[in-house]
């Protein structure tokens, strides 16, 4: 221990947020609730809507069935070839939204382009919206309406926030993207928990001086390690919602992630990160969805 100058800039490594491990407990939770409204003759079940061959949206699919299995959800396919047309998948949401056995509805996305998805995704009832995407829960969630469906990723960021007892309350949090499926959302929950939130995108004019101010950097861009470690503040939390594929088949974040643990306080890794938390929440929701159709 020659190095005392070393030691007084010694930063201990970060928690490693886990979100595999938060994710058991989640579906641990999720399979009683299953289990308890089994015993009041409500079986759970989640309709996932798959169009066209995406490879990726059939590997997604499939994990996303897996999860439901595991937990005691009843989950249903119902794959449309990618020449589907508009009024045909209409017509299959409104079959799923009349059928008293479907509690939850997925339409996996992205759909071919010829069908607008904001129509699919306002069809589907606002009380089967699996993903909390049709505009009643968004608004629900704006305004603070408890016991509505929320989107799966920052739900489950917010989930893994309370595990590792990060509290956001009065702290500055930086959420970088605006997407509606995340960003937006994202923001929307830290503002309900009392942070001061920032959103940042690609039109904002210094990055990295928002980022070195932030307690809580929430990254959901989609560009590899685009929030470099050195921007992140002494202490920081850091969630990384990006998984971004290289050429060479390994799967990293929207952050610099050796670099980011150097200073962070906690951080997500990806894999095993949010992703496996989105596809918990997934479950959540059904099973909530499901429990309010209770009398
Ligand atoms: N209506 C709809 N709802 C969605 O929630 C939705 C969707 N459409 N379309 C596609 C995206 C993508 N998505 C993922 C969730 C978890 C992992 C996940 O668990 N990833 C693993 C890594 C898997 C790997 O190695 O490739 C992880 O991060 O550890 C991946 C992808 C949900 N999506």
């Amino acid at each position: 221990m020659g190095d005392t100058c070393g030691m007084l800039f010694y930063t201990p490594p970060p928690m490693i947020i886990d979100g595999k491990q938060i994710a058991a407990k989640v579906k641990a939770e999720v399979a009683e609730g299953v289990k308890a409204l089994k015993a009041k003759g409500v079986h759970t079940g989640l309709t996932v809507v798959r169009v066209g061959e995406d490879p990726a949206s059939a590997i997604y699919v499939r994990g996303k069935r897996k999860d439901c299995e595991e937990v005691g959800i009843h989950s249903d396919e119902h794959h449309l070839p990618a020449t589907v047309t508009q009024a045909e998948l209409l017509a299959l949401i409104a079959k799923l939204n009349a059928d008293p056995k479907v509690h939850g509805i997925l339409v996996q996305l992205p759909l071919p382009k010829h069908v607008d998805e904001r129509a699919i995704l306002d069809a589907i009832s606002p009380a089967k919206d699996a993903d909390g995407f049709h505009p009643f829960n968004v608004g629900a969630l704006s305004i603070g309406i408890p016991g509505v469906p929320r989107p799966c990723t920052p739900a489950g960021v917010m989930r893994m926030l309370e595990e590792a007892k990060v509290d956001p309350k009065g702290k500055r949090a930086i959420v970088i993207g605006r997407s509606n499926i995340v960003g937006k959302p994202m923001a929307a929950m830290l503002l309900e928990k009392h942070a001061t939130v920032t959103i940042a995108h690609s039109r904002t004019q210094d990055l990295a001086g928002e980022v070195a101010r932030a307690d809580i950097v929430v990254a959901a861009i989609g560009k590899a390690e685009l929030v470099k470690g050195d921007w992140i503040r002494e202490g920081a939390v850091v969630i990384d919602v990006g998984m971004n594929r290289l050429a060479d088949g390994k799967l990293v974040g929207d952050v610099e992630y050796a670099a980011a643990a150097r200073r962070a306080s906690a951080i997500t890794p990806v894999p095993g990160g949010v992703g496996p938390m989105t596809r918990a929440m997934l479950l959540v929701n059904t099973v909530e969805l499901a429990r309010r159709t209770l009398p």
